[in-house]
């Protein structure tokens, strides 16, 4: 019935990827909160590792050198003051740490909740045409990806550089002979960093990519494991969970070989470095130029490097992915909400029943044609509409634009009251509308709860007593007292604890509980069992008493008892009144009725009757 391919999706910025960092900080300003100390901190934990090679060469050349001096007592003192260096930097990082993660987790919740907030705000279209897992990637993966990196690859870039630049300056005030023999031995691997990093970003894309296929075709055959065992297709779907892990293992054995070089690379680096640094500095040593000590310090000197050349790759790596998750975060939140709630601006609406009217209303979705075409029509306060027509005549349109899940291309939806007055429909804030206009859809979406949650759903202050006080009006005390636990009772994923007319049920409860004073509900078309069906009607009714309300009617019994029928064909309103009214005519509603009839004949008075 739907096409998502006109639909408008979260456009991919093109900025780049400072840009993206400056954009990502802006919008989660606490992850800066003393980032220069915080930085400070990380620069001075690198001191610890630093500062043991000048000891090393104290020691040895006070100790082993021409007419060494140093006692026991000497050296004790080195270790002490090496054990109180350790342990003040290992405190340093702590904290580094520590603020680090404090700053970064409450700069990214911050995220995370304007995202989670942005996606509800996203009119239905957006949300369709997004598949919903990516929405939740977004907030979910996507951001971790990004709260992985500041807190760790971001800060291993500052410790490591530092680590570099201080061993260098203490190395340069050793021997400038030996510091260019150590460059010299790190400078290929140096400039073949970057081919590395473009190879390694490369390869964990189309990781990143298996990863993804790899996680649908395991999802898949889990949500629809019955279709799955009653098709008899285990060995099918086998084959494609086996070929999806399969690729991802291979993109992570080819990224990892990657990873593997450039690790052995900055290791034959380092081995080289300290031959070189030991073959020179004898030679020097024997020159006179240089002592014992300091040699031995340039072979520990030449250690900083190896690490963090070894990282550098895969901090470019992770740099680029977090960069790239960042982008899509600033992208799902710089998608405008087409559908703007006017909030405190809004003007409210009054109470009791409420009458609504479409004033010369098209609607077309986006970049398709008019789905609704010229619908004028007033709905009188406590109205009981049934709208009925073929399938894809509009009817889901016309209930999704008076409960304003999206805005009409042209003419107005607007609410009033039996005084007459009227206002647009767009004037009135989320919080305002919500509260008087309830839309129930055909299967109420259940949490994994207790019932007495589920419920609470409706009215979130509802008192115990409340709940079982609408449930007695809806005249469901029988259903209730049957339940095993009653208001504790756990209805399961989706409410899979549950019979599909239960959950119908609960979702009566849960729309009685709300005391909306206009209901569009789309009637459930799922066959339950005679009894059940019966107190659903039967809360159904109550329910509707004293409300305006709009029922896309799905069943006979439903458009024969409403006050008024609205007929939809092809996107136009081509039929209004009562029951009595059209269905001697020659019409639409006519015929639908006679195909009902028929349909009912087959298969039982309370048939479920699609019109097609
Ligand atoms: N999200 C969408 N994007 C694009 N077109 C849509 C979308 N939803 C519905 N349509 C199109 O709008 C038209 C009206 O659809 P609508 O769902 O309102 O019909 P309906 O009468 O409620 O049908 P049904 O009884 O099958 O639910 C159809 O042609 C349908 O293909």
């Amino acid at each position: 019935m739907s096409t998502t391919d006109d639909l408008p999706e979260i456009e991919p910025s093109r900025l780049g990827g400072t840009a993206i960092i400056r954009r990502g900080l802006a919008l989660s300003p606490a992850i800066k909160d003393g980032l220069w100390l915080t930085i400070a901190l990380a620069i001075l934990s690198t001191v610890g590792g630093s500062v043991i090679p000048i000891l090393i060469q104290r020691t040895v050349d006070s100790g082993l050198g021409d007419g060494g001096t140093t006692s026991v007592g000497d050296i004790a003192g080195f270790l002490c003051i090496a054990a109180v260096l350790i342990l003040f930097t290992g405190g340093v990082a702590y904290w580094m740490r520590i603020r680090l993660f404090v700053a970064s987790e409450t700069g990214l919740a911050q995220m995370r909740v304007d995202a989670f907030r942005h996606v509800h705000d996203l009119s239905m279209l957006t949300q369709n045409s997004e598949r919903r897992g990516v929405l939740v990637s977004r907030v979910t993966s996507d951001i971790d990806q990004v709260s992985q990196f500041l807190q760790f690859t971001g800060i291993q870039i500052v410790v490591s550089l530092g680590q570099i630049l201080v061993a260098t300056a203490i190395m340069a005030y050793y021997s400038w002979q030996l510091t260019i023999v150590v460059l010299v031995c790190f400078l290929p691997l140096a400039i073949s960093l970057k081919w590395f990093a473009q190879r390694l970003s490369d390869a964990y894309d189309i990781v990143r990519r298996t990863v993804g296929e790899m996680i649908a075709v395991i999802g898949e055959p889990v949500v629809g494991a019955s279709v799955v065992r009653a098709y008899a297709i285990e060995k099918r779907t086998q084959d494609r969970v086996d070929t999806g892990i399969k690729g991802n293992l291979d993109a992570n054995v080819k990224a990892q070989k990657l990873v593997a070089v450039t690790f052995a690379a900055s290791g034959v680096a380092g081995g080289l470095a300290n031959g070189a640094v030991i073959a020179i500095g004898v030679v020097l040593g024997v020159a006179g130029d240089l002592s014992m000590g300091t040699v031995i310090a340039f072979a520990f000197l030449v250690g900083l490097f190896v690490g963090p050349v070894q990282t550098a790759t895969q901090v470019l790596t992770d740099a680029q992915n977090a960069i790239a998750s960042w982008r899509r975060v600033i992208d799902l939140l710089d998608t405008p909400a087409d559908v703007v709630d006017p909030g405190a601006a809004g003007r409210p609406l009054p109470g009791g029943a409420l009458s609504a009217r479409f004033d010369h209303v098209t609607f077309a979705y986006p970049g398709g044609p008019a789905v609704l075409k010229d619908v004028d029509v007033e709905i009188a306060p406590r109205q009981r509409v049934a709208v009925v027509g073929e399938t894809g005549s509009g009817k889901t349109t016309f209930a999704k634009l008076l409960t304003r899940l999206m805005d009409p291309t042209e003419g107005v939806v607007g609410l009033g009251t039996s005084a007459g007055t009227w206002q647009d429909i767009s004037d009135v804030s989320f919080a305002d509308l919500r509260s008087h206009v309830l839309m129930v859809p055909q299967e109420g979406f259940l949490f994994d709860a207790t019932l007495r949650d589920n419920l609470l759903y409706g009215r979130k202050d509802a008192t115990d007593r409340e709940l079982v006080g609408v449930i007695d009006e809806l005249e469901l005390t029988d259903w209730f007292a049957s339940l095993p636990h009653g208001l504790d009772t756990q209805v399961g994923q989706r409410g899979e604890s549950l019979s599909a007319g239960e959950r119908q049920i609960v979702a009566l409860v849960r729309s009685a509980l709300a005391d909306p004073q206009l209901i569009v509900l789309d009637e459930a078309t799922s066959a339950v069992d005679p009894q059940t069906e019966l107190r659903a009607t039967r809360a159904l009714d109550k329910l509707l008493d004293g409300r305006s309300s709009v029922t896309i009617a799905h069943r006979l019994s439903t458009a024969e008892n409403a006050d008024r029928i609205l007929v939809f064909d092809a996107g136009r309103l081509v039929e209004d009144g009562s029951h009595a009214q059209l269905v001697d005519g020659d019409g639409v509603y006519a015929r639908l009725h006679a195909s009902w009839v028929a349909q009912a004949s087959i298969s039982g008075p309370q048939a479920v009757a699609e019109p097609s």
